[in-house]
């Protein structure tokens, strides 16, 4: 069973995506009591895509954070490096192109658009996962139209000491057992908790996206931090 380190080696980390593909959303629904669902409403109340706008969703997996921006009629680039995940995508809408999403692999570091090509870009609990996290963001900046905005939807830290204490003995005592009854890959839910707790905090990410050439940065948390929402707008 493949599973990536805190190094992040692009081929383990893809390869371990494609392990624990079928049973990914699943899995999520049940490690954040159903609060991913929370998270991916906040997500796309943030990115706000209307009818006629071009979104990427990068390091979009099955497509489960892809489909929710099309709701005002965007249309929707579900971008991502493990075959895995496409297929389980597409396999699930019965096609890589389907109800204004389509299914497209590429690499973060390398993004195979054109300059000045989204309105929006998003990542949802991607760029944690990427090896050079500034530039992933100098490439999401690329591709962004000037006056575009991006979003990230990632996991976080939360300020509050002693109920930080009790999530992280959650992210290292339960969590990895709990994933074991649903996948037989735990390097990965373990590697998943490892790479949470080694993410920068909120302030230290923004300075990230800030010097990555991104305007206008913000974030707000979501349950009490676990989850924090980068925003940044595309000026020049
Ligand atoms: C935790 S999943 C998130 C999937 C989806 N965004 C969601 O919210 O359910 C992380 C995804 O990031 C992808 N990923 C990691 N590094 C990447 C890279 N360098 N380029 C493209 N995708 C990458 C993985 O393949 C995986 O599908």
């Amino acid at each position: 069973m493949t599973h990536a380190e805190l190094d992040k080696s692009p081929t383990d980390v893809a390869a371990m995506f494609d392990d624990i593909a079928g049973r990914y959303d699943l899995v999520n629904d049940v490690l954040s009591l159903g609060q991913d669902r929370l998270w991916r409403r906040a997500t796309v109340g943030a990115v706000d895509a209307f009818s006629g706008e071009l979104v990427l969703d990068l390091a979009a997996g099955t497509g489960t954070s892809s489909e929710s921006f099309t709701g005002k009629g965007a249309r929707v680039i579900a971008c991502d490096f493990s075959q895995g995940m496409l297929r389980v995508g597409a396999e699930r809408r019965g096609g890589a192109s389907r109800r204004g999403v389509t299914f497209v692999a590429g690499d973060a570091l390398a993004l195979p658009f054109a300059d000045e090509t989204f309105d929006a870009v998003t990542i949802s609990f991607g760029l944690r996962n990427v090896q050079d996290v500034e530039q992933a963001l100098g490439e999401l900046r690329r591709v962004t139209k000037i006056g575009g905005r991006l979003v990230i939807c990632e996991f976080s830290h939360i300020p509050v000491g002693v109920i930080d204490t009790l999530y992280r003995g959650y992210l290292m005592a339960a969590l990895p057992k709990i994933a074991r009854v649903f996948t037989d890959n735990t390097g990965a839910y373990e590697y998943l908790s490892e790479s949470i707790m080694d993410w920068p905090d909120q302030a230290a990410l923004a300075a990230t996206i800030q010097s990555a050439g991104w305007s206008q940065v913000a974030w707000r948390n979501l349950s009490m931090g676990v989850v924090a929402l980068h925003r940044g707008h595309r000026r020049a």
